[in-house]
């Protein structure tokens, strides 16, 4: 790059080859184990992207339960090598562009889940870093009306509830239970069964406290799993999305020829467990109902946490009890 293209691009507050450091900061563990493997250094070295990758300056992140499973080891016979920087979701702003890439440009702001297969080879360096490399066809332009923050909570667990929607054939009409509705998948999975499936009724377990999320994200029928038994209730679901992993009890609450889908745990016939392939064409399907309000990010009030707090932040996914996504932002 020539030096006037360089201060041009620096005026517009593009990076630049030369702008782009070889090392950065990054949250990263070398063995398996709880949270106090979380190391915050300083001295990673920034990703070369590939001709079919951009290299993202990362302006946000967020957390997975993925993301500590994978720590702890549970997906080690098919993980990348250690060191790992973990991370699926992000959202930031293209510095570099591979040679292949085609759709986007340096500058434009974007969201993905950086792994296309969650658990076979998720990528080595993720998004809890300052710059993160990511294949074009993984990723889409942030939505105009939300911010960084609220974008990185979005991708995985957006892909997550379509692609559960998409695997039971949910369609117009039909009503769904959501189990786990305030978590990262549920919050959603009501939203999209709701606003762009057409559900006829939305149903979703939460705790008391959380029973008005629920309702203010389009479920017609709040049930309080501290008080109630889902086996007891009056009516059977076409759907039932299993996102705490209760699949026993929810194949007996769906309809004749209902439809069970599980997220985790052991799986009950006719129930079925699948595990999220990420695709930047779903996000980009997706925006439109973003933009336009209908389906809202929930982002924990506990965050965003800043870059230097994620081991706190994993802390608290790890209680089981996080309301919608945990944000990491600014990074
Ligand atoms: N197969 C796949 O591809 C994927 C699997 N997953 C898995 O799905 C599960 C959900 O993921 P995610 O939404 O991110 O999880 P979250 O960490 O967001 O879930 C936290 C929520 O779970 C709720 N909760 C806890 N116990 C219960 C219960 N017995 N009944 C109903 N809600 C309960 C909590 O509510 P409260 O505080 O009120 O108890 C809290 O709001 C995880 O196990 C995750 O690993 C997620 C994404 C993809
Ligand atoms: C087997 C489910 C596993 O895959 C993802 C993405 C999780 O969060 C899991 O628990």
């Amino acid at each position: 790059i020539s030096a006037s293209s360089q201060s041009t691009s620096a005026a517009a507050g593009v990076a630049t080859d030369a702008s782009i450091p070889k090392e950065m900061k990054a949250w990263v563990y070398s063995e398996y184990g709880g949270v106090d493997v979380l190391k915050l250094k300083s001295n990673i070295a920034v990703p070369e992207i590939k001709e079919d990758q951009v290299l993202i300056k990362v302006v946000a992140a967020a957390l997975n339960p993925v993301d500590a499973k994978r720590r702890q080891g549970k997906f080690k016979a098919t993980d990348s090598p250690l060191p790992t920087v973990p991370g699926y979701d992000v959202a930031g702003v293209v510095v570099k562009v591979g040679s292949a890439v085609k759709e986007f440009k340096e500058g434009d702001e974007v969201y993905a889940n950086v792994s296309e297969k969650a658990l076979e080879g998720p990528k080595q360096f993720g998004s809890l870093a300052e710059y993160t490399a990511v294949e074009d066809k993984l990723l889409a332009l942030k939505p105009n009306n939300i911010d960084f923050a609220q974008a990185a909570g979005l991708p995985l667990a957006i892909l997550t509830a379509d692609e559960g929607l998409v695997r039971t054939e949910f369609s117009a009409g039909k009503s769904i239970l959501v189990l786990n509705g305030a978590g990262g998948v549920g919050s959603l999975a009501i939203q999209l069964a709701k606003q762009v499936y057409g559900a006829s009724t939305v149903a979703a377990t939460a705790s008391t406290e959380k029973l008005e999320l629920v309702r203010s994200l389009g479920a017609d029928l709040a049930i309080d799993y501290t008080k109630e038994d889902i086996e007891d209730l009056p009516e059977k679901f076409d759907v039932v999305f299993d996102a705490i992993g209760m699949c026993e009890k929810a194949v007996k609450v769906i309809k004749e020829g209902g439809k069970v889908v599980a997220l985790t745990g052991a799986v009950t016939p006719p129930g079925f467990r699948f595990v999220v392939t990420s695709n930047g064409e779903v996000l980009k399907k997706l925006n439109p109902y973003i933009e336009s309000g209908k389906v809202k990010p929930v982002v924990d009030p506990k965050g965003p946490f800043p870059f230097s707090r994620v081991a706190d932040a994993f802390s608290y996914l790890e209680t089981n009890h996080a309301t919608g996504k945990l944000v990491v932002y600014p990074i």
